[in-house]
């Protein structure tokens, strides 16, 4: 099942994760919530996809579809990547395990030995600048700190003992959006750094455009419920950031206000 990037062919076509006319709709009859309908989307390996759209459009619906916490109801959905590892806006740390024994807690799950374990621990906690604070309770973190761990324990839960040739997946679902703007802002600058130093491929789910603009490579607008692909824009070669800014955040008002009007 995994892709082989052994052609530019290959290259082209690889994707680490792909989703074809997926829909899903909650419950039955009059009650039946139709939240997502028709979505076509992949994520190339290496990726960084940001997923926008108004409150309640389905992004989180979507992010355990393809998590595989929940099926679809229509569709398809292909993943050519190890168990993708999610991120929620908590932390949800657990409280009696240090920030360094949270880390460890997926690597032990994958059956990664303790040698192994304490070298990858004290990687991560390196790449996330917490070195100084593996012994501390979540407790004692700030709220910044809290998700540099959950960060961490992430790209923890994509490390495999073997197969490291399938690529992995982040999903991330509004992990900032609990913090303050100066905290928010570092984040995203953390983010970026340590994508660029993984190989991993990373389906970001946002209601910020500005965010959006920052983070990814591709920005993919949904419409309001049931959410589908309105249109998506490439960040790459973008030099006014600010004038696309504005596009996408007109792009989303209509997207808004079409529904509005049902
Ligand atoms: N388990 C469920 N049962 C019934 N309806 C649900 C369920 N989960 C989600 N929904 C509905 O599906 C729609 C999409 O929800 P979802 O949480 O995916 O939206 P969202 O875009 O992530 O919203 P937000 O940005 O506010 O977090 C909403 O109308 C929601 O009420």
């Amino acid at each position: 099942m995994t892709a082989t990037l052994s052609s530019s062919e290959h290259v082209q076509s690889a994707t680490a994760v792909r989703l074809t006319g997926v829909g899903k709709v909650f419950g039955r009859g009059q009650r039946a919530v139709a939240a997502l309908d028709g979505v076509n989307l992949s994520v190339a390996p290496g990726e960084f996809v940001c997923l926008l759209g108004a409150s309640g459009c389905g992004k989180t619906t979507l992010l355990n579809l393809v998590a595989g916490l929940d099926a679809p109801t229509a569709g398809t959905i292909t993943l050519n990547t190890s168990r993708p590892a999610v991120m929620f806006q908590e932390a949800a740390l657990m409280p009696w395990l240090t920030a360094g024994r949270n880390i460890e807690l997926p690597l032990r799950l994958a059956g990664f030995g303790r040698a192994d374990r304490q070298s990858k621990v004290a990687e991560l906690l390196d790449l996330v600048r917490l070195s100084g604070s593996g012994h501390k309770r979540p407790h004692e973190l700030s709220g910044g700190m809290r998700q540099r761990v959950a960060l961490a324990r992430s790209l923890a839960a994509t490390q495999r003992v073997k197969g490291t040739d399938e690529p992995a997946l982040l999903l991330m679902d509004e992990p900032f959006a609990a913090l303050d703007a100066i905290t928010r802002d570092v984040l995203q600058g953390e983010l970026l750094r340590v994508y660029e130093r993984t190989a991993t491929a990373v389906l970001f789910v946002t209601h910020d455009v500005r965010e959006a603009v920052r983070l990814g490579q591709r920005v993919v607008l949904l419409s309001s419920r049931p959410g589908r692909v309105v249109q998506e824009w490439s960040t790459e070669d973008v030099t006014d950031t600010e004038e696309l800014t504005e596009e996408i955040t007109g792009r989303l008002r209509e997207v808004i206000s079409t529904h509005a009007g049902r």
